[in-house]
């Protein structure tokens, strides 16, 4: 049963198609790469499924509200410039689920506590989220996420501009929300990572070019047929 359903999905941005034909869906409990070149369209389909961008046509059927759905962005510097502390920032996480006239309880503070030492910024939980490396700006978000508690999860470039180790502690954290029986997708280009880590992929040009068990995706000939229709695609943007 697909949580997300995607059915004949386009859009259009500044005059220009960035994704169309996209029919599929993200089942229950799947964890799945979005893979494919700059420009194939992945963050679109993210925001496309948060309700950020308009579709110019088709269809996306969710199993859940979209406030119920946790979102990370690339991350972007808007956000490591906002006057928050780390534990406000993670706090944010609960917003869905307290009333916007209830406050965050003590229980809540706690529970962000210890989960910002589990990832090791117990010690920075009240600096500016601005002082923060990279790496731990990466682990926050992940505790934000993991205490939104949503049964759909999408990452954008999770791991971009993180070190191997923290990518490591990041995709065990991955695969502890697929293990608890969440639903996964993260727009990724590592291929190796991928293999390694998400059994299944969608490969994307503007359109899907395959999406299924990520070994099958990932072969030669897809790979081949998404870089042609990649470059035909920037052929006639051009
Ligand atoms: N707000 C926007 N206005 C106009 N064009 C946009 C906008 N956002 C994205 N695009 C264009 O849409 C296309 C797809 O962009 P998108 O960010 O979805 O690609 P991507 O596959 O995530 O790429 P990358 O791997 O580089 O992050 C690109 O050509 C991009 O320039």
């Amino acid at each position: 049963m697909p949580v997300i359903r995607l059915d004949g999905v386009e859009v259009v941005l500044r005059g220009r198609r960035v994704l169309h034909s996209v029919t599929g869906g993200f089942e229950a409990g799947s964890l799945t790469a979005i893979v494919g070149a700059n420009g194939a369209g992945k963050s679109t389909l993210l925001k496309a499924v948060m309700g950020l961008v308009p579709l110019a046509c088709g269809d996306i059927e969710l199993a859940v509200e979209r406030q119920r759905i946790a979102y990370l962005a690339q991350q972007s510097g808007i956000e490591r410039s906002f006057p928050l502390s780390v534990l406000d920032c993670v706090l944010l996480g609960f917003w869905p689920r307290v009333s916007l006239w209830r406050r965050v309880g003590r229980e809540q503070r706690e529970r962000a506590l210890e989960a910002l030492a589990g990832v090791g910024l117990a010690d920075v939980a009240e600096r500016p989220v601005g002082a923060l490396s990279a790496g731990q700006f990466q682990r926050m978000l992940f505790v934000r996420v993991q205490l939104q508690d949503a049964g759909i999860i999408l990452l954008d470039e999770p791991f971009n501009a993180v070190d191997a180790r923290t990518t490591d502690e990041l995709l065990e954290i991955v695969a502890r929300w697929h293990g608890e029986g969440r639903t996964v997708a993260a727009v990724l280009h590592d291929h190796a990572q991928v293999r390694a880590h998400f059994p299944s992929t969608l490969l994307l040009a503007q359109a899907p070019v395959a999406w299924g068990d990520t070994d099958a995706v990932l072969c030669a000939e897809n790979l081949r047929r998404a870089g042609n229709q990649t470059r035909a695609w920037d052929a006639r943007a051009a």
